[in-house]
């Protein structure tokens, strides 16, 4: 797990309206419409919850969530290819990818197909790495370091399995995408410790 490399603030930016972080905004405002399909396919579960009927709204909800996901990796690729890398864009693209999961997470384990303690320790790091960004904003921006990214990627691929009305499918792929959501704690904690690193090195090395 390679700790993220801090970054000076630029000086000299691209316009900020660029491709990249329009997608980035998209995701975001997919995240409303992502949780309404999952909400659409709910009904009265037992002791007043509620739970999925895996019906089709699950799998528009499926489908929201998987294109919200494929545009993380499409504006990233953009940003780097065209040189769309904006100040912005690092802060922006983090926050969004953690709206989009963290509203996934909180909806799974309502339905109670996650245990909400998993959603707590996620959304615990995460919310700490977003203040965190915050915080050391003032010496330079810390972007996604690798293990962040492979964090994200495994968060996603685990919720995107969890999403698709597996039980429907193949049972067995419903322990598959808890194993790959178990890595993806472990991954978030681990990457969550090391951005506590980074921040302190950014912090020495602006002083
Ligand atoms: O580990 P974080 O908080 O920097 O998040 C990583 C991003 O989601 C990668 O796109």
């Amino acid at each position: 797990m390679s700790p993220s490399t801090p970054e000076p603030a630029n000086a000299a930016q691209p316009p900020l309206l660029n491709i990249a972080n329009v997608l980035t905004m998209l995701r975001i405002a997919l995240v409303p419409l992502f949780v309404w399909f999952l909400l659409l396919d709910a009904d009265g579960g037992a002791a007043g919850g509620i739970e999925a009927t895996n019906g089709g709204w699950r799998w528009a909800a499926a489908g929201v969530f998987a294109v919200a996901m494929i545009t993380d990796k499409i504006d990233g690729d953009l940003a780097r290819a065209r040189n769309l890398v904006t100040d912005f864009g690092k802060i922006a693209d983090p926050i969004a990818d953690k709206l989009l999961i963290g509203a996934g997470l909180v909806m799974l384990s309502i339905l109670s197909e996650l245990p909400w303690w998993v959603t707590i320790v996620i959304l615990a790091r995460e919310l700490g790495v977003t203040v965190l960004r915050m915080v050391v904003i003032r010496y330079g921006v810390m972007p996604a370091s690798r293990g962040g990214k492979l964090k994200t990627v495994l968060q996603s691929a685990g919720l995107q399995l969890m999403l698709l009305p597996l039980v429907v499918i193949a049972g067995w792929l419903s322990d598959v995408a808890f194993w790959i959501m178990m890595a993806a704690l472990v991954v978030t904690v681990v990457t969550g410790i090391d951005y506590v690193f980074s921040a302190i090195r950014l912090r020495r090395e602006t002083r």
